[in-house]
């Protein structure tokens, strides 16, 4: 869709250098917003259309640039529509360079194709191959090269012979003749080079190809995966086509045009041509069972599932075919938010916006052009599956080489979509390579770290977009941790976790890179401590035990995290430690009561206390120790990994009997002895066993209810009625 400019005057100036220009246009098709405009020479000169104000067919445009009042602008000016960058040609404006009058004259100069390209010929005219489509792929990607070495040559002064029209790739179809054309405006080929490159293998591809062919069995099927996942460029046009006619003309300035022609076979002819423009045109005469290929919906279909994002104009019967701009190509600046918007859109296959995106441009340590998006709608079960595909397609010079390409990212980073463009990779590389080449992989570790980078700027710019950010799509960032495998990418991912902390107020998130800042010198732990909420992590016996440390401590509300920053193990080169582990190991805890606590029990008492609990809890604990640790607990239960173990119990142990369980878990009970309900427990032994035996099963239960060892303590309800029960008895 396209809406095309009649007239174009400015209408007036007004204050702050705004100026108002008018554009008449020639058709009302206007109603297609957004649109925008743009200059021959400047890209996007205004904003979208909702701001203009369309009218009886004509738009009242306000612009900033001084330059809008020149003549030369005005004249250039262009309406395009966002998705499309269209230029203003009306849907049947037709554009064609493919004419009929190229003809081969005089002799046949009869050439043998090496025989390598015999074998390889032979093998591709028999195949089977069902996607031979991939034909069109090959040609277009050969012009689109043509092309752009010649905008290299024209770009550094080189002299260029023909002038002819713009640089484009056409391509007809003949449904009559039954034939499928293609032709582009690039650097053609002399008589030379018809016979090296069109007689001779000389592609990567197509030599790869012929290799593995020789290491496999030559069954019929392993030949046609082999042609899919390398592609044979220029030869595949024998899968599709019994002749093949190609009309050339070198770009060099005094070339002579020449007809390359063959059926496939052992020989190709080359005779002298007329009526040959500048370029290279190919005309595929189609087999019986290529048909569909003379069809223009057909290749419609194919071009945009192969080749929208191609740099070069494709017109297909003379209408464009490939209507997406490179956008990774162009400079960021000229790349507007709707731009992206739409770009977003055509890729995801989703109507959502982007809530961020990163345009990328490198050229070492290799070329990538790359564009990103992080979608704003929030990640379904789906997108969290690990089956779920990367959503970023693989391109090399513009031209796709692979859809959703699992390797370019790692898995983690399946949320992100886009594109990434590389020159170095080669065009016919299959997925297996793509899996093993040592180019993807450094590819992906560039991309990755760059994509840190980018979280990393994300969170300082604008730290509550981000935490909105975190909140949705965290959960990859922890996948990211657990399935990386070097320490150092490990970390980089850790960068981008945030908790609440001990130390901030409640609803103010930090990183560990902000905890390491604050540190004391000497101090080599980061400690965290996994509970359900804000409030049961501070009234936690635990953090309770160390608070007279004055340690900072990181609080984990969900489960996983606790897994997470144990499998990190390291941050910064300091440990990451449940503060569970840090009471268990504590070699302070000395076993001792408090003699001059006046409310304690005697460490006499205390010995006798234990005793009596051995007997009463029998094999629940593994050890009771005493502990001047706590304050307003009675007791708490350690374990060696208590993180590991909790994860431990909800798996592996999830159907084990509660004896078996407590076996391998060898709880030890540190109770306090300056704590009421303890003093009284030593009391009750002896005047109330019965009493006391309730109490201590239930202070018991609550120090496992607290260590997250028990997950329902519904078990233990109708032993606390029982104790309430006689509690009450007494008042
Ligand atoms: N449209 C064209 N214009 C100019 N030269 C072409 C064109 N098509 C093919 N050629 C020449 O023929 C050669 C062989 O083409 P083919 O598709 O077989 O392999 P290739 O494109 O070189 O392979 P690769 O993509 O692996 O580099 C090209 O390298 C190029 O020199």
């Amino acid at each position: 869709m396209a809406a095309s400019i009649r007239t174009c005057y400015r209408a007036r100036s007004t204050f702050n250098s705004v100026h108002l220009l008018k554009l008449k246009l020639k058709n009302d098709s206007l109603r297609c917003v957004p649109l925008y405009v743009s200059s021959k020479r400047d890209l996007f000169v205004a904003s979208p259309a909702q701001k203009l104000n369309v009218k009886n067919g004509n738009i009242i445009l306000p612009f900033t640039s001084q330059r809008c009042t020149q003549r030369s602008f005005l004249t250039s000016i262009r309406l395009h529509t966002t998705q499309e960058g269209v230029k203003d040609e009306a849907e049947d404006d037709y554009h064609s360079i493919i004419k009929d009058t190229e003809r081969g004259k005089g002799p046949a100069d009869v050439h043998e194709f090496q025989a390598e390209t015999r074998k390889l010929l032979d093998i591709v005219a028999k195949s089977l191959y069902s996607e031979k489509e991939v034909f069109i792929r090959e040609l277009i990607s050969n012009s689109s090269d043509a092309i752009e070495k010649l905008r290299y040559y024209q770009l550094t002064g080189a002299e260029v012979g023909d002038q002819v029209g713009p640089l484009e790739i056409h391509i007809a179809t003949n449904d009559d003749k039954k034939t499928f054309t293609i032709q582009d405006t690039g650097v053609g080929l002399t008589k030379e080079e018809l016979i090296d490159n069109l007689g001779t293998i000389a592609r990567s591809g197509s030599k790869a190809f012929l290799d593995q062919l020789s290491e496999k069995a030559s069954a019929g099927d392993v030949k046609s995966n082999l042609i899919g996942q390398f592609g044979v460029g220029f030869y595949s046009t024998f899968m599709v086509g019994d002749k093949v006619d190609v009309y050339t003309k070198s770009f060099k300035p005094g070339s002579a045009a020449y007809k390359w022609s063959s059926d496939g076979s052992g020989k190709y002819e080359i005779t002298d041509a007329e009526g040959v423009d500048r370029g290279t045109k190919i005309v595929i005469h189609l087999k019986g069972d290529c048909y569909q290929f003379a069809k223009e919906e057909v290749i419609k279909e194919i071009v945009k599932k192969y080749s929208n994002f191609v740099g070069v104009p494709i017109f297909l019967n003379g209408k464009r075919a490939n209507i997406i701009q490179a956008l990774w190509t162009m400079d960021p600046k000229d790349v507007t938010p709707d731009m992206h918007e739409e770009f977003y859109r055509f890729i995801g296959n989703v109507y959502d916006k982007p809530r961020y995106h990163l345009h990328y441009k490198t050229d070492a340590p290799l070329n990538i052009r790359a564009l990103f998006y992080v979608p704003e709608y929030k990640p379904t079960m789906f997108d969290m599956s690990r089956e779920t595909e990367v959503g970023v397609s693989l391109y090399s010079r513009k031209v796709l080489i692979l859809a959703r390409a699992n390797h370019v990212l790692p898995k983690w980073l399946r949320f992100v979509k886009g594109v990434v463009d590389s020159e170095d990779i080669p065009l016919n590389l299959s997925r297996e390579l793509l899996q093993d080449s040592a180019l993807i992989r450094k590819l992906r570790q560039v991309l990755t770290t760059r994509l840190l980078k980018f979280f990393s700027e994300q969170a300082k710019k604008d730290p509550i977009n981000y935490m909105s950010f975190y909140e949705d799509y965290g959960l990859f960032f922890r996948e990211g941790i657990v399935t990386t495998g070097e320490q150092e990418v490990r970390e980089d991912i850790a960068k981008l976790l945030r908790f609440e902390s001990s130390k901030l107020e409640k609803g103010q998130f930090t990183s560990l890179e902000e905890y390491a800042q604050r540190m004391k010198a000497g101090e080599r732990n980061i400690y965290f401590l996994s509970a359900p909420s804000r409030q049961l992590a501070e009234t936690s016996p635990y953090f309770e035990a160390l608070k007279k440390r004055d340690i900072e401590v990181l609080f984990l509300y969900e489960p996983y995290d606790e897994l997470v920053l144990m499998n990190l193990g390291q941050f910064d080169r300091k440990n990451l430690k449940s503060i569970e582990n840090e009471l268990y190991e504590d070699k302070e805890n000395t076993d001792t009561v408090d003699e001059k606590d006046e409310k304690s029990l005697k460490q006499s008492e205390a010995e006798d206390l234990k005793v009596w609990l051995k007997s009463v809890l029998l094999n629940k604990v593994n050890n009771i120790k005493i502990t001047k640790r706590l304050e307003s607990h009675p007791c708490v239960i350690t374990v060696m990994e208590m993180g590991s173990a909790r994860h431990f119990l909800r798996t592996t142990l999830a159907d084990k009997s509660q004896d078996e369980r407590l076996r391998l878990l060898q709880p030890t009970l540190e109770l306090n002895p300056s704590h009421p309900l303890v003093v009284k427990l030593f009391q009750l032994k002896g005047s109330d066993p019965e009493l006391a035996t309730l109490l201590a099963e239930q202070l018991y239960d609550n120090a496992m209810i607290n260590a997250g060892l028990i997950d329902d303590p519904r078990l233990g309800m109708s032993r606390l009625q029982s104790l309430l029960e006689r509690a009450f008895a007494k008042i």
